[in-house]
């Protein structure tokens, strides 16, 4: 599979059907899709690798769940030291598939682990780090309190997640217009009116957001003792909690 091809995928006559999907068409464009999609994505992985090379311990894992092409995995490979081990795991086999064959001549490769599976049956045991990019807003809401604490009960002391997400923000005038401004920023980045709608029309039922508050409250009910909100761009956000 050819990957870094140019996202003109809802452009296309035969644009993606709703609902959204990450299979092979996706995962071909995908590093270009989300990079001109996500504002500051570069800056979000960047800093989830300085996370990660104070967090991680020899001995432990780090888990980047929900890996698509691994972008997350190449960036803790590149911080963290030899005795550290990384599960990358997707139920996408298209980036599955694209994320091995993007290891193929990466040195350290033999670090990572990669699981075509469910985060949501991913077994999490001695996590010094646990990486949500832009994940848990495909898992069906009433189960992600499970899956925060299934991760929570397989950090090691002195563990932490990174979670990163595309939030819900309320239907008030500073809302509506970082809403408004992510779409000027995709326009800015070269996607048409049209792809933005399409794209639009087909996350409306996969990407489900919560706002601030929700995640917050969350990562408190899940037992995380405490967090800290280090990243935002218009609609995304970041944070990092310890157990
Ligand atoms: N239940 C699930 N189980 C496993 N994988 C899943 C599940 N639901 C969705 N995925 C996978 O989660 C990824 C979400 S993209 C993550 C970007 C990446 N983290 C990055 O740092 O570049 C974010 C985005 O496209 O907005 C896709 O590869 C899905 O197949
Ligand atoms: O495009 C969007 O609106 C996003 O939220 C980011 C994104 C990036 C890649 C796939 C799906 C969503």
């Amino acid at each position: 599979m050819t990957i870094n091809a140019s996202d003109d995928l809802f452009d296309r006559p035969d644009a993606p059907i709703s609902p959204f999907r990450f299979d092979a068409d996706v995962a071909r464009v995908f590093p270009d899709m989300v990079r001109r999609s996500v504002p500051g994505y570069a800056e979000l992985i960047g800093i989830t690798g300085l996370i990660a090379r104070r967090v991680a311990r020899p001995g432990t894992r780090c888990y980047d769940l929900g890996c698509s092409l691994g972008a997350v995995t190449r960036e803790i490979l590149a911080r963290t030291g030899p005795e550290v081990r990384i599960v990358a795991v997707d139920n996408a086999p298209a980036m599955i598939a694209g994320l091995r064959a993007r290891l193929a001549d990466l040195p350290g490769r033999e670090r990572v682990e990669l699981f075509h599976a469910d985060v949501e049956e991913a077994p999490i045991e001695q996590a010094s780090l646990v990486v949500l990019n832009l994940t848990l807003q495909f898992v069906a809401p009433e189960r992600r309190l499970e899956l925060l604490e299934r991760i929570r009960a397989g950090l090691v002391p002195g563990g932490a997640l990174i979670l990163a997400e595309k939030i819900l923000v309320p239907s008030d005038r500073g809302g509506d217009l970082l809403t408004a401004l992510h779409e000027d920023f995709k326009r800015a980045q070269g996607y048409s009116d049209l792809a933005i709608s399409r794209k639009r029309a087909a996350l409306e039922q996969v990407l489900l957001p919560d706002s601030v508050e929700t995640h917050e409250q969350r990562l408190a009910a899940a037992g995380f003792a405490g967090f800290a909100r280090w990243y935002q761009s218009l609609n995304f956000v970041a944070w990092v909690a310890w157990a």
